[in-house]
Protein backbone atom coordinates (compact mmCIF):
# COMPACT_ATOMS: atom_id res chain seq x y z
CA UNK A 1 0.00 0.00 0.00
CA UNK A 2 1.53 3.54 -0.70
CA UNK A 3 2.44 5.36 2.62
CA UNK A 4 -0.03 8.43 3.41
CA UNK A 5 1.97 9.00 6.33
CA UNK A 6 5.65 9.40 7.33
CA UNK A 7 6.81 9.10 10.47
CA UNK A 8 10.87 9.64 11.95
CA UNK A 9 11.26 9.35 15.67
CA UNK A 10 14.19 10.43 17.66
CA UNK A 11 13.98 7.45 19.78
CA UNK A 12 12.75 3.60 20.03
CA UNK A 13 10.43 4.47 22.72
CA UNK A 14 8.83 7.20 21.03
CA UNK A 15 8.56 5.14 17.90
CA UNK A 16 6.77 2.88 19.34
CA UNK A 17 4.77 5.21 21.56
CA UNK A 18 3.39 6.98 18.35
CA UNK A 19 3.24 3.62 16.18
CA UNK A 20 0.72 2.30 18.99
CA UNK A 21 -1.11 5.58 18.99
CA UNK A 22 -1.62 5.67 15.42
CA UNK A 23 -2.48 1.88 15.19
CA UNK A 24 -5.53 2.51 17.52
CA UNK A 25 -7.17 3.74 14.45
CA UNK A 26 -7.09 0.39 13.29
CA UNK A 27 -4.90 1.28 10.22
CA UNK A 28 -1.82 -0.79 9.84
CA UNK A 29 1.42 0.79 10.85
CA UNK A 30 4.83 -0.57 10.09
CA UNK A 31 7.77 0.30 12.90
CA UNK A 32 11.10 -0.25 11.20
CA UNK A 33 14.25 -0.26 13.09
CA UNK A 34 16.60 2.47 11.35
CA UNK A 35 16.12 3.59 7.80
CA UNK A 36 16.10 0.54 5.68
CA UNK A 37 18.88 -0.62 3.25
CA UNK A 38 16.53 -1.99 0.91
CA UNK A 39 14.20 -0.07 -1.36
CA UNK A 40 10.50 -0.06 0.27
CA UNK A 41 8.48 -3.13 -0.48
CA UNK A 42 5.35 -4.01 2.14
CA UNK A 43 5.00 -0.67 3.25
CA UNK A 44 1.74 0.61 5.14
CA UNK A 45 -0.40 3.47 5.18
CA UNK A 46 1.46 4.69 7.78
CA UNK A 47 5.42 3.77 8.23
CA UNK A 48 7.43 4.89 11.51
CA UNK A 49 11.73 4.76 11.32
CA UNK A 50 12.59 4.51 14.38
CA UNK A 51 16.85 5.88 14.99
CA UNK A 52 18.52 6.40 17.84
CA UNK A 53 19.22 10.38 17.22
CA UNK A 54 17.73 11.84 19.91
CA UNK A 55 21.26 12.84 21.84
CA UNK A 56 23.43 12.49 18.92
CA UNK A 57 25.19 15.83 17.34
CA UNK A 58 22.84 17.89 15.21
CA UNK A 59 24.75 17.47 12.09
CA UNK A 60 24.49 13.43 12.46
CA UNK A 61 20.51 13.55 13.72
CA UNK A 62 20.16 15.54 10.08
CA UNK A 63 21.88 13.03 7.67
CA UNK A 64 20.07 10.23 9.49
CA UNK A 65 16.55 11.95 9.48
CA UNK A 66 16.94 13.31 5.98
CA UNK A 67 17.96 9.50 4.90
CA UNK A 68 14.77 8.53 6.89
CA UNK A 69 12.87 10.95 4.56
CA UNK A 70 14.13 9.80 1.40
CA UNK A 71 13.26 6.14 1.96
CA UNK A 72 9.26 7.52 3.27
CA UNK A 73 9.35 9.51 0.18
CA UNK A 74 10.22 6.43 -2.10
CA UNK A 75 7.87 4.41 -0.11
CA UNK A 76 4.87 7.07 -1.33
CA UNK A 77 4.73 9.43 1.28
CA UNK A 78 3.78 13.35 1.10
CA UNK A 79 3.37 14.29 4.74
CA UNK A 80 5.65 13.79 7.32
CA UNK A 81 5.97 13.85 10.91
CA UNK A 82 9.05 14.41 12.81
CA UNK A 83 8.57 12.79 16.50
CA UNK A 84 10.65 13.77 19.28
CA UNK A 85 9.63 13.79 23.11
CA UNK A 86 6.49 15.17 24.86
CA UNK A 87 8.62 16.24 27.44
CA UNK A 88 10.80 17.68 24.15
CA UNK A 89 14.29 15.94 25.44
CA UNK A 90 16.95 17.54 24.10
CA UNK A 91 20.37 18.90 24.68
CA UNK A 92 22.23 22.32 25.13
CA UNK A 93 22.85 21.49 21.26
CA UNK A 94 19.59 20.43 20.90
CA UNK A 95 18.74 18.79 16.96
CA UNK A 96 15.07 18.83 17.25
CA UNK A 97 15.19 22.35 15.35
CA UNK A 98 18.48 21.91 12.94
CA UNK A 99 16.55 18.60 11.91
CA UNK A 100 13.36 19.69 11.40
CA UNK A 101 14.78 22.81 9.12
CA UNK A 102 16.91 20.54 7.11
CA UNK A 103 13.18 18.33 6.63
CA UNK A 104 11.99 21.41 5.86
CA UNK A 105 14.24 22.64 3.15
CA UNK A 106 13.91 19.24 1.63
CA UNK A 107 10.12 19.21 1.77
CA UNK A 108 10.37 23.09 0.38
CA UNK A 109 8.00 24.42 2.99
CA UNK A 110 8.44 27.28 5.05
CA UNK A 111 6.08 26.39 8.42
CA UNK A 112 5.88 23.40 10.85
CA UNK A 113 4.19 23.20 14.02
CA UNK A 114 5.64 21.95 17.22
CA UNK A 115 3.72 20.01 19.94
CA UNK A 116 4.66 17.60 22.09
CA UNK A 117 1.64 17.25 24.25
CA UNK A 118 0.17 14.06 25.41
CA UNK A 119 -3.04 14.86 28.06
CA UNK A 120 -3.25 10.88 28.61
CA UNK A 121 -0.04 10.98 30.20
CA UNK A 122 -0.35 14.67 31.44
CA UNK A 123 1.63 16.62 29.32
CA UNK A 124 0.14 20.10 28.49
CA UNK A 125 1.09 22.80 26.96
CA UNK A 126 -0.13 26.57 27.99
CA UNK A 127 1.24 29.75 26.39
CA UNK A 128 4.12 27.78 24.76
CA UNK A 129 4.67 26.31 28.73
CA UNK A 130 5.15 22.83 28.60
CA UNK A 131 3.66 21.11 31.75
CA UNK A 132 4.61 17.39 33.24
CA UNK A 133 1.18 16.77 35.56
CA UNK A 134 0.83 19.91 37.08
CA UNK A 135 4.32 21.29 37.29
CA UNK A 136 6.29 23.26 35.11
CA UNK A 137 8.77 21.04 32.80
CA UNK A 138 11.74 22.58 34.52
CA UNK A 139 10.43 21.65 37.65
CA UNK A 140 8.66 18.07 36.84
CA UNK A 141 11.34 14.95 37.48
CA UNK A 142 12.59 15.55 33.82
CA UNK A 143 15.17 18.38 34.89
CA UNK A 144 17.64 15.19 36.70
CA UNK A 145 17.06 13.02 33.25
CA UNK A 146 20.61 11.61 33.05
CA UNK A 147 21.46 12.85 29.55
CA UNK A 148 18.65 15.47 28.38
CA UNK A 149 17.66 17.44 32.32
CA UNK A 150 15.20 20.03 30.69
CA UNK A 151 15.84 23.45 32.97
CA UNK A 152 13.10 25.56 31.06
CA UNK A 153 9.65 24.83 30.50
CA UNK A 154 9.10 27.48 27.70
CA UNK A 155 8.80 25.61 24.51
CA UNK A 156 9.71 28.78 22.03
CA UNK A 157 13.00 29.53 24.45
CA UNK A 158 14.13 26.03 24.03
CA UNK A 159 13.60 25.75 20.37
CA UNK A 160 14.82 29.27 19.06
CA UNK A 161 18.24 28.57 19.71
CA UNK A 162 18.46 25.58 18.03
CA UNK A 163 16.88 27.30 14.61
CA UNK A 164 18.13 30.11 11.98
CA UNK A 165 14.27 31.54 11.51
CA UNK A 166 11.60 32.74 13.54
CA UNK A 167 9.69 30.91 16.42
CA UNK A 168 6.01 31.79 17.30
CA UNK A 169 3.20 30.81 18.85
CA UNK A 170 -0.49 29.78 18.34
CA UNK A 171 -2.19 29.70 21.83
CA UNK A 172 -4.84 28.16 23.40
CA UNK A 173 -7.64 30.74 23.34
CA UNK A 174 -7.12 30.44 18.94
CA UNK A 175 -7.08 26.79 19.50
CA UNK A 176 -10.35 26.50 21.11
CA UNK A 177 -11.55 28.79 18.36
CA UNK A 178 -11.35 25.73 16.09
CA UNK A 179 -9.10 24.38 13.50
CA UNK A 180 -10.30 27.56 10.71
CA UNK A 181 -9.00 30.12 13.53
CA UNK A 182 -5.88 28.28 13.76
CA UNK A 183 -5.62 27.60 9.71
CA UNK A 184 -5.57 31.29 9.44
CA UNK A 185 -3.41 32.57 12.72
CA UNK A 186 -0.70 30.11 11.11
CA UNK A 187 -0.99 32.10 7.77
CA UNK A 188 -1.14 35.03 9.70
CA UNK A 189 2.48 33.79 10.53
CA UNK A 190 3.56 32.44 7.74
CA UNK A 191 2.72 36.08 6.46
CA UNK A 192 4.90 37.78 9.28
CA UNK A 193 7.83 35.00 8.49
CA UNK A 194 7.03 32.87 11.60
CA UNK A 195 8.44 29.26 10.34
CA UNK A 196 8.42 27.16 13.68
CA UNK A 197 5.08 27.63 15.29
CA UNK A 198 4.76 26.30 18.76
CA UNK A 199 1.04 25.74 19.62
CA UNK A 200 -0.46 25.18 22.89
CA UNK A 201 -2.59 22.09 23.76
CA UNK A 202 -4.42 20.55 27.09
CA UNK A 203 -6.88 18.36 26.34
CA UNK A 204 -7.17 15.37 23.01
CA UNK A 205 -10.15 17.33 21.85
CA UNK A 206 -7.27 20.71 21.15
CA UNK A 207 -5.05 18.04 19.63
CA UNK A 208 -7.61 16.50 16.88
CA UNK A 209 -8.68 20.48 15.84
CA UNK A 210 -4.59 20.90 15.73
CA UNK A 211 -4.02 17.64 13.86
CA UNK A 212 -7.53 18.89 11.62
CA UNK A 213 -5.64 22.43 10.95
CA UNK A 214 -2.59 21.27 10.39
CA UNK A 215 -3.27 17.64 8.51
CA UNK A 216 -2.13 18.43 5.02
CA UNK A 217 1.48 20.19 5.96
CA UNK A 218 4.25 18.47 4.43
CA UNK A 219 5.74 18.39 8.05
CA UNK A 220 4.26 18.33 10.96
CA UNK A 221 6.41 17.50 14.16
CA UNK A 222 5.60 16.84 18.01
CA UNK A 223 4.63 13.73 20.38
CA UNK A 224 2.83 11.41 19.77
CA UNK A 225 -0.33 12.23 20.63
CA UNK A 226 -0.88 15.22 18.07
CA UNK A 227 -0.53 12.69 15.13
CA UNK A 228 -3.22 10.43 16.89
CA UNK A 229 -6.17 12.05 15.18
CA UNK A 230 -4.53 12.00 11.55
CA UNK A 231 -5.78 8.18 10.25
CA UNK A 232 -9.29 9.19 11.12
CA UNK A 233 -8.96 12.55 9.48
CA UNK A 234 -7.32 11.03 6.85
CA UNK A 235 -10.07 8.33 6.06
CA UNK A 236 -12.70 11.52 6.15
CA UNK A 237 -10.83 12.78 3.21
CA UNK A 238 -10.77 10.02 1.44
CA UNK A 239 -6.86 9.12 1.62
CA UNK A 240 -7.32 5.82 2.90
CA UNK A 241 -10.15 3.15 2.66
CA UNK A 242 -11.45 1.93 6.23
CA UNK A 243 -9.55 -0.99 7.47
CA UNK A 244 -10.78 -4.04 9.42
CA UNK A 245 -7.41 -5.61 10.46
CA UNK A 246 -6.97 -7.25 13.55
CA UNK A 247 -3.74 -7.24 15.53
CA UNK A 248 -2.69 -10.99 15.68
CA UNK A 249 -0.32 -12.30 19.00
CA UNK A 250 2.85 -14.98 17.42
CA UNK A 251 3.22 -17.81 19.64
CA UNK A 252 5.92 -16.94 22.12
CA UNK A 253 8.30 -19.42 24.16
CA UNK A 254 7.61 -18.81 27.76
CA UNK A 255 10.35 -17.18 29.31
CA UNK A 256 10.45 -13.28 30.08
CA UNK A 257 13.01 -11.05 31.45
CA UNK A 258 13.46 -7.44 32.97
CA UNK A 259 15.68 -5.14 32.11
CA UNK A 260 15.49 -1.30 32.96
CA UNK A 261 18.12 1.36 32.53
CA UNK A 262 15.73 4.24 32.83
CA UNK A 263 16.09 6.77 35.99
CA UNK A 264 12.72 8.61 35.47
CA UNK A 265 10.83 9.17 38.48
CA UNK A 266 8.23 6.80 37.36
CA UNK A 267 10.26 3.67 35.91
CA UNK A 268 12.22 3.76 39.67
CA UNK A 269 8.68 3.65 41.50
CA UNK A 270 8.35 0.56 38.90
CA UNK A 271 11.32 -0.99 39.83
CA UNK A 272 10.68 -0.74 43.23
CA UNK A 273 7.26 -2.36 43.16
CA UNK A 274 8.45 -5.30 40.82
CA UNK A 275 11.40 -5.64 43.00
CA UNK A 276 9.21 -6.84 45.77
CA UNK A 277 8.45 -10.36 44.18
CA UNK A 278 10.92 -10.81 41.41
CA UNK A 279 14.38 -11.36 41.44
CA UNK A 280 16.41 -8.74 41.22
CA UNK A 281 19.71 -7.66 39.88
CA UNK A 282 21.00 -4.08 40.48
CA UNK A 283 23.79 -3.01 37.94
CA UNK A 284 26.50 -0.10 38.88
CA UNK A 285 27.89 2.04 35.53
CA UNK A 286 31.21 2.07 38.26
CA UNK A 287 31.17 -1.42 39.36
CA UNK A 288 30.72 -2.17 35.75
CA UNK A 289 33.70 -0.04 34.95
CA UNK A 290 36.20 -1.36 37.12
CA UNK A 291 35.39 -5.50 36.85
CA UNK A 292 32.96 -6.09 33.50
CA UNK A 293 29.64 -7.90 33.62
CA UNK A 294 30.85 -11.61 33.90
CA UNK A 295 28.82 -11.31 37.46
CA UNK A 296 25.82 -10.20 35.96
CA UNK A 297 25.99 -12.82 33.18
CA UNK A 298 26.35 -15.69 35.39
CA UNK A 299 23.78 -14.07 37.96
CA UNK A 300 21.30 -14.59 34.96
CA UNK A 301 22.40 -17.98 33.52
CA UNK A 302 21.44 -19.17 37.18
CA UNK A 303 18.40 -18.33 37.33
CA UNK A 304 15.12 -20.57 36.55
CA UNK A 305 13.66 -20.48 33.20
CA UNK A 306 10.25 -20.38 34.90
CA UNK A 307 11.43 -16.76 37.23
CA UNK A 308 11.26 -13.63 35.64
CA UNK A 309 14.22 -11.69 36.43
CA UNK A 310 14.75 -8.18 36.37
CA UNK A 311 17.99 -6.43 35.99
CA UNK A 312 18.33 -2.96 36.55
CA UNK A 313 21.20 0.10 36.37
CA UNK A 314 17.56 2.78 37.67
CA UNK A 315 18.90 4.71 40.27
CA UNK A 316 18.45 7.75 42.51
CA UNK A 317 19.30 11.32 40.79
CA UNK A 318 22.55 11.86 43.28
CA UNK A 319 23.95 8.19 42.39
CA UNK A 320 23.66 8.79 39.05
CA UNK A 321 25.56 12.09 39.46
CA UNK A 322 28.24 10.38 40.80
CA UNK A 323 29.07 7.67 38.41
CA UNK A 324 28.35 10.55 35.90
CA UNK A 325 31.22 12.50 37.76
CA UNK A 326 33.42 9.67 37.79
CA UNK A 327 32.62 8.42 33.96
CA UNK A 328 31.76 11.46 32.72
CA UNK A 329 28.38 11.51 31.61
CA UNK A 330 28.59 10.00 27.75
CA UNK A 331 30.51 6.99 29.21
CA UNK A 332 28.56 6.26 31.90
CA UNK A 333 25.12 5.99 29.94
CA UNK A 334 27.22 3.78 27.44
CA UNK A 335 28.45 1.05 29.79
CA UNK A 336 25.13 0.43 31.31
CA UNK A 337 23.64 0.26 27.94
CA UNK A 338 25.98 -1.78 26.28
CA UNK A 339 25.89 -4.46 29.85
CA UNK A 340 21.58 -4.14 29.24
CA UNK A 341 22.16 -5.24 25.76
CA UNK A 342 24.58 -8.04 26.27
CA UNK A 343 22.47 -9.23 29.06
CA UNK A 344 19.47 -8.88 26.14
CA UNK A 345 21.51 -11.23 23.84
CA UNK A 346 22.50 -13.65 27.11
CA UNK A 347 18.61 -13.72 28.12
CA UNK A 348 17.51 -14.57 24.35
CA UNK A 349 20.10 -17.39 24.26
CA UNK A 350 19.05 -18.71 27.41
CA UNK A 351 15.08 -19.03 25.73
CA UNK A 352 13.82 -15.86 27.24
CA UNK A 353 11.34 -14.38 24.36
CA UNK A 354 9.05 -11.60 26.16
CA UNK A 355 11.16 -8.87 27.33
CA UNK A 356 10.37 -5.63 29.34
CA UNK A 357 12.68 -3.18 28.47
CA UNK A 358 12.53 0.54 30.30
CA UNK A 359 14.07 3.64 28.92
CA UNK A 360 14.54 5.39 25.72
CA UNK A 361 17.98 4.84 25.01
CA UNK A 362 17.78 1.78 26.92
CA UNK A 363 15.47 0.24 24.03
CA UNK A 364 17.52 1.58 21.47
CA UNK A 365 20.83 -0.56 22.96
CA UNK A 366 18.33 -3.28 23.76
CA UNK A 367 16.27 -3.54 20.48
CA UNK A 368 19.98 -2.52 18.47
CA UNK A 369 21.77 -5.60 20.01
CA UNK A 370 18.91 -8.59 19.32
CA UNK A 371 19.40 -7.18 15.73
CA UNK A 372 15.52 -6.54 15.10
CA UNK A 373 14.76 -4.61 11.77
CA UNK A 374 11.03 -4.42 12.20
CA UNK A 375 8.79 -4.82 15.10
CA UNK A 376 4.61 -5.47 14.54
CA UNK A 377 2.38 -3.78 16.62
CA UNK A 378 0.14 -5.48 19.65
CA UNK A 379 -1.90 -4.09 22.44
CA UNK A 380 -1.03 -0.86 24.20
CA UNK A 381 -0.66 -2.04 28.00
CA UNK A 382 -0.83 1.75 28.86
CA UNK A 383 -1.03 4.98 26.87
CA UNK A 384 1.96 5.34 24.05
CA UNK A 385 3.17 1.83 25.49
CA UNK A 386 2.48 -1.03 22.73
CA UNK A 387 3.49 -4.67 23.11
CA UNK A 388 5.22 -5.11 20.00
CA UNK A 389 6.04 -9.15 18.06
CA UNK A 390 9.43 -9.55 16.06
CA UNK A 391 12.27 -12.16 15.64
CA UNK A 392 15.47 -12.21 16.70
CA UNK A 393 17.91 -14.84 16.02
CA UNK A 394 15.35 -16.72 14.36
CA UNK A 395 13.31 -16.89 16.62
CA UNK A 396 9.40 -14.95 18.06
CA UNK A 397 9.80 -12.95 20.67
CA UNK A 398 7.98 -9.96 21.99
CA UNK A 399 9.27 -6.35 23.27
CA UNK A 400 7.59 -3.59 25.23
CA UNK A 401 9.71 -0.63 25.17
CA UNK A 402 8.55 2.03 27.73
CA UNK A 403 9.13 5.49 27.86
CA UNK A 404 11.04 6.05 31.14
CA UNK A 405 7.61 8.04 32.57
CA UNK A 406 5.36 6.18 30.81
CA UNK A 407 3.21 3.37 32.71
CA UNK A 408 1.28 2.93 35.90
CA UNK A 409 3.79 1.82 38.95
CA UNK A 410 2.61 -2.01 38.14
CA UNK A 411 3.30 -1.32 34.75
CA UNK A 412 6.28 -4.34 34.75
CA UNK A 413 3.55 -6.61 36.12
CA UNK A 414 1.03 -5.14 34.17
CA UNK A 415 2.85 -5.80 30.64
CA UNK A 416 3.44 -9.59 31.70
CA UNK A 417 -0.07 -10.30 32.62
CA UNK A 418 -1.37 -8.65 29.40
CA UNK A 419 0.54 -11.48 27.67
CA UNK A 420 -0.99 -14.22 29.89
CA UNK A 421 2.45 -14.86 32.31
N1 LIG B 1 22.97 4.31 37.43
C1 LIG B 1 23.20 5.03 36.34
N2 LIG B 1 24.16 5.96 36.30
C2 LIG B 1 24.38 6.71 35.19
N3 LIG B 1 23.70 6.56 34.05
C3 LIG B 1 22.73 5.63 34.01
C4 LIG B 1 22.44 4.83 35.16
N4 LIG B 1 21.43 3.99 34.84
C5 LIG B 1 21.12 4.25 33.57
N5 LIG B 1 21.88 5.23 33.07
C6 LIG B 1 21.81 5.81 31.70
O1 LIG B 1 20.80 6.80 31.70
C7 LIG B 1 20.22 6.87 30.41
C8 LIG B 1 18.71 6.77 30.60
O2 LIG B 1 18.12 7.09 29.40
P1 LIG B 1 16.92 6.27 28.79
O3 LIG B 1 17.24 4.84 28.64
O4 LIG B 1 16.53 7.00 27.54
O5 LIG B 1 15.79 6.43 29.89
P2 LIG B 1 14.50 7.37 29.85
O6 LIG B 1 13.52 6.70 28.95
O7 LIG B 1 14.05 7.46 31.27
O8 LIG B 1 14.89 8.68 29.26
C9 LIG B 1 20.78 5.72 29.60
O9 LIG B 1 21.82 6.17 28.76
C10 LIG B 1 21.34 4.80 30.69
O10 LIG B 1 22.37 3.98 30.21
O1 LIG C 1 6.87 11.23 23.82
C1 LIG C 1 7.26 10.55 24.77
O2 LIG C 1 7.27 10.95 25.96
C2 LIG C 1 7.83 9.21 24.47
O3 LIG C 1 7.34 8.69 23.29
C3 LIG C 1 9.30 9.30 24.39
O4 LIG C 1 9.86 9.72 23.40
C4 LIG C 1 9.99 8.96 25.62
O5 LIG C 1 11.39 8.89 25.54
P1 LIG C 1 12.15 8.26 26.80
O6 LIG C 1 11.63 8.95 28.03
O7 LIG C 1 13.60 8.51 26.57
O8 LIG C 1 11.84 6.80 26.83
Amino acid sequence: MTTVLGCIADDFTGASDLAGLLGRSGFKVNLRIGTPNSPPTDTAAFEVIALKCRTAPAEQAVAETRAALSWLREAGASRFFWKYCSTFDSTEHGNIGPVAEALMADLNTDQTIYCPAFPENGRSIFMGNLFVGELPLAESPMKDHPLTPMRDSNLMRLLAPQTKLPVGLANRHCVAQGYEALQSRLNDLKGEGIAHVVIDAVTNDDLYTIAKACRNMPLMTGGSAVAMPLPDLYAIDGLISATTETKSTPTLGKGAIVLSGSCSSMTRKQVAAFSETADCYQLSPLALAADGLQQARNWLASRSPDAIPMIYATAEPDAVRQAQEKLGVEKAGEIVESALAQLAIDARNHGRRRFVVAGGETSGAVVKALNVTELTIGDEIAPGVPWTFTRSSGEDIALTLKSGNFGAESFFSDALTKLEI
